[in-house]
């Protein structure tokens, strides 16, 4: 009894001696979290103490406003919508942790995009590597100017000249596959203008033509469309911004299979180029490929781009230019369907150029097409391709009474620029017109802001609106365009690019069929 009694009282101490171990560890961690708590918070006053001073809606302890963002990107494109009626040029917003600041008005914009070097890519362009590597839409610092500087001789307007002829091809191409819809029910147009624009990125980059990669085309289509709503969702499911939870989450899988699909094919068909480009295979190709100025290409100290750096920026190309261009003759076309003036305005503009003929268009028609110009122009201002950019300061930014501390998120809502109304008398009206030379002068150069402006600004854009241009021109010689659904009712969607969730919605009626090819 009395050795049961001993037993249990040293089963007893032990316990309580395991326990104060527990305890004593639990204690340490405690306080080792709350010094790495203070010293990141410490580190942060900077921040926490700019941004509380900065306009904004209230939001929760801890998560901010994460939750006002949380679903689908039409759900937080809306809410953005409201908070830029109660909060005119500069909203903050905690998503946790991480103060975003969100610029509206292009008074703000040109300070911010004047000091560009002020200024990095946020933090969000890093959801792109794993895809796109360090190519010239994420690096920064040296390796971002000397790619640049050895990438832009491929976007020279002579190179451009030579793409119109292509252009025109696939553009008659895509008239061809409308023919199923002209005289029919109103459809969505974007699958058609999507192929299209792929396809002309792949023949003009790569030399690669559709019927050569056959199926793999509409794979690799599809997979880009994917990896960038991939990136997309880590913008705004808080949780997967962390490496450590995203590399266990579904989404990770499902990234993983389209780079699958997306980096051997981009290898395979660089690797059959630049075959022939070294050993001087001729083709009946007379314009240059986008890949055959990379190869070219020599800095300073004679040195090219790797392969790995070329892979990465004809893939960065694929996804810069293929979703925008779509998405600018998605909105045009929807915008002239409802505005039966300003298309017919347009078209007779068009006819002015070709008449009855037959003929395609070329790069001098093109310069021959002002007001279609202003029309591109007036769609990119209300539905900007991009609606917003992400910028991280390196040092604190002042505008008027605000601050925008080093290290913050800016987020340059380009949409809400373009509305400025200090800068455009109607900002939610389709008016061509806003693209008047008289008018242009009136106003800010940063109340226009597609493309970007200063040392990041697109590299790509003189080419697409070329491309447009002859897209645009083809329907319109072939097709005249309605559309029903209301500016107000377009159901909009902020991916990586703007996007109609109802779809690109049009009639098209055939024109004059027997002069119109
Ligand atoms: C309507 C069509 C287009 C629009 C609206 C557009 C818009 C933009 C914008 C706003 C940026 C700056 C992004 C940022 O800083 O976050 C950008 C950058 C870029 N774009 Fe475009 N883009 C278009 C077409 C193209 C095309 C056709 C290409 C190439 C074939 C292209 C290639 C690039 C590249 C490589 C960059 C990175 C430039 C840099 O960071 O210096 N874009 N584009």
């Amino acid at each position: 009894m009395c050795r049961y009694l001993c037993n249990s009282k040293l089963h007893v101490l032990q316990i309580k001696r395991k326990l104060l171990g527990h305890i004593q560890m639990l204690s340490l961690i405690l306080i080792w979290v709350l010094i790495v708590m203070i010293c990141y918070q410490y580190r942060r006053r900077n921040i926490v103490l700019l941004g509380s001073k900065l306009p904004g809606p209230k939001g929760h302890p801890i998560i901010g406003h994460a939750l006002m963002f949380y679903g689908k990107p039409e759900k937080a494109f809306k809410k953005f919508n409201q908070l830029s009626k109660q909060f005119k040029e500069i909203i903050a917003l905690w998503i946790g942790p991480q103060l975003h600041v969100v610029i509206l008005c292009a008074k703000y914009t040109e300070i911010i995009l004047k000091n560009s070097r002020s200024t990095v890519k946020s933090e969000e362009y890093q959801f792109l590597k794993s895809w796109l590597g360090d190519s010239i839409l994420i690096s920064e610092g040296a390796k971002f100017r000397r790619n640049k500087k050895l990438l832009t001789p491929s976007f020279h307007v002579l190179n451009l000249k030579q793409y119109t002829h292509v252009f025109g091809e696939y553009a008659q191409k895509l008239n061809c596959d409308l023919e199923e819809k002209a005289n029919g029910e109103e459809f969505d147009i974007h699958p058609f203008l999507s192929l299209t624009t792929m396809y002309v990125l792949l023949e003009t980059s790569l030399g690669v033509k559709t019927e050569t990669l056959g199926v793999d085309a509409l794979d690799y289509a599809e997979a880009v469309e994917r990896l960038g709503r991939c990136a997309h969702q880590r913008v705004y499911k808080v949780w997967l911004r962390f490496n450590a939870i995203f590399r266990f989450s579904k989404l990770r899988q499902t990234q993983e299979k389209y780079l699958k699909v997306v980096h051997p094919l981009t290898e395979r068909v660089i690797a059959e180029r630049k075959k022939s480009y070294l050993n001087g295979d001729s083709d009946e190709r007379s314009w240059p490929l986008f890949i055959d100025g990379f190869f070219k290409a020599r800095d300073e100290q004679g040195q090219g781009l790797s392969d790995q750096e070329i892979k990465d920026e004809v893939m960065t190309m694929m996804f810069a230019g293929q979703d925008t261009t779509t998405v600018s003759v998605g909105f045009a076309l929807s915008l002239l369907g409802l505005n039966p003036d300003i298309q017919d305005k347009l078209v007779m503009e068009i006819d002015k150029v070709f008449g009855d003929s037959e003929r395609a268009l070329d790069y001098e028609d093109c310069k021959n097409l002002p007001y279609m110009e202003q029309v591109i122009q007036e769609t990119w201002r209300l539905y900007p391709p991009i609606p917003l950019m992400g910028k991280m300061p390196t040092e604190d930014i002042q505008l008027d009474e605000y601050t925008l501390p080093k290290g913050c998120t800016i987020a340059v809502m380009i949409m809400k620029v373009h509305r400025d109304p200090s800068q455009y008398p109607r900002p939610n009206v389709f008016d061509p017109d806003n693209f008047l030379p008289e008018r242009i002068k009136q106003r800010s150069p940063y109340s226009f802001i597609p493309f970007s402006a200063g040392h990041r600004t697109c590299i790509g854009q003189r080419y697409a609106m070329l491309l447009i241009k002859v897209l645009l021109a083809n329907i319109l010689r072939r097709y005249t365009v309605t559309s029903t659904v209301p500016m107000k009712e377009f159901q909009l969607a902020a991916q990586t690019t703007l996007k109609r969730k109802d779809g690109f919605r049009i009639r098209l009626r055939k024109r004059h069929i027997e002069t119109i090819h």
